[in-house]
């Protein structure tokens, strides 16, 4: 099976940033693609909640979203909409990823669950959870022959989500994301490839990359990782594009079988804090 994953510099107008997706879901279909992974915030990279709040429309009457719907069938492919903000009842958002199959209906939600507060040095105080509330269930969607694992960004530096995908059935993780740079350069490609080794699964990674209308800069690098741990693919810079790789299920059994870790996992009790 054919995966691509789309790099994009997404700006705070969800018109913009489709008027920009479209072309790249072309292309993505061009290269036989069967399954397409867009970043995190793909429809809108606003500077603050109120600038989400002027754009981000309801979840049953997004015309963005309606029209990546129509494309996916049109494409006959899935589209996986890393994620865009969704209002919900205490008006935060949703940051939502949305995996439409190759008939254009909807498969699968996901609300990222690990939001992103914290203080990096040099950078600003990020506070992701004054604009969106967490997500509290981890999710599955089948994709042709694979299931696959949702995650997105942060949910990256958290392996137990990873293994509870893997555990039931997951065997391609997606990870959309808008990292920012210097927590990229230094965790990005380890952290990515860990949670591939760990669960014996591919990882496709869809980047938001470079200088942002919002300000903010991202580290782009869109990946495609193989079960064993391997970057298959790269876009290794930070402007918007698509990256494509080949992606096989006995990949997934191999790798399993050469290092069954998943089929070793033990519950254990403690740890005790010793001495008593
Ligand atoms: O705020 C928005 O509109 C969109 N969301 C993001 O950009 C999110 C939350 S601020 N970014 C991350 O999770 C980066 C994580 C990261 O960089 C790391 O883990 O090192």
């Amino acid at each position: 099976m054919k995966i691509a994953a789309i790099q994009m510099r997404s700006g705070p107008d969800p018109k913009v940033n489709l008027a920009a997706l479209e072309p790249l879901l072309a292309e993505a279909a061009a290269a036989g693609a069967r399954y397409v992974l867009t970043p995190e915030v793909t429809m809108a990279f606003a500077e603050n909640r109120a600038g989400l709040a002027e754009v981000a429309a309801p979840f049953d009457a997004d015309p963005q979203l309606q029209r990546v719907g129509e494309l996916a069938a049109q494409h006959g492919m899935y589209v996986h909409v890393g994620s865009l903000a969704v209002p919900v009842e205490d008006g935060r958002f949703a940051n939502r990823s949305v995996l439409f199959g190759p008939d254009g209906a909807t498969i699968a939600t996901y609300d990222k669950i690990h939001l992103f507060d914290a203080t990096i040095a040099g950078l600003n105080a990020y506070r992701e959870s004054d604009t969106y509330r967490g997500g509290e269930i981890a999710v599955t969607a089948p994709v042709d022959e694979f299931i696959l694992g949702m995650a997105i960004c942060y949910d990256m530096r958290f392996p137990q989500l990873f293994h509870a995908l893997a555990q039931a059935g997951a065997g391609l993780m997606a990870v959309p994301a808008a990292f920012t740079v210097p927590t990229g350069q230094a965790h990005w490609h380890v952290l990515l490839r860990a949670r591939a080794i760990e669960t014996g699964s591919y990882v496709i990674a869809a980047a938001q990359g470079g200088q942002h209308a919002n300000g903010r800069e991202t580290y782009g690098h869109s990946l495609i990782i193989d079960p064993w741990g391997r970057i298959v693919a790269e876009l290794d810079h930070d402007a918007p594009g698509i990256l494509v790789a080949d992606i096989a299920a006995d990949q997934v059994a191999d790798a399993r079988a050469r290092i069954p870790a998943l089929a070793n996992t033990r519950p254990f009790a403690g740890p005790q804090a010793l001495p008593l």
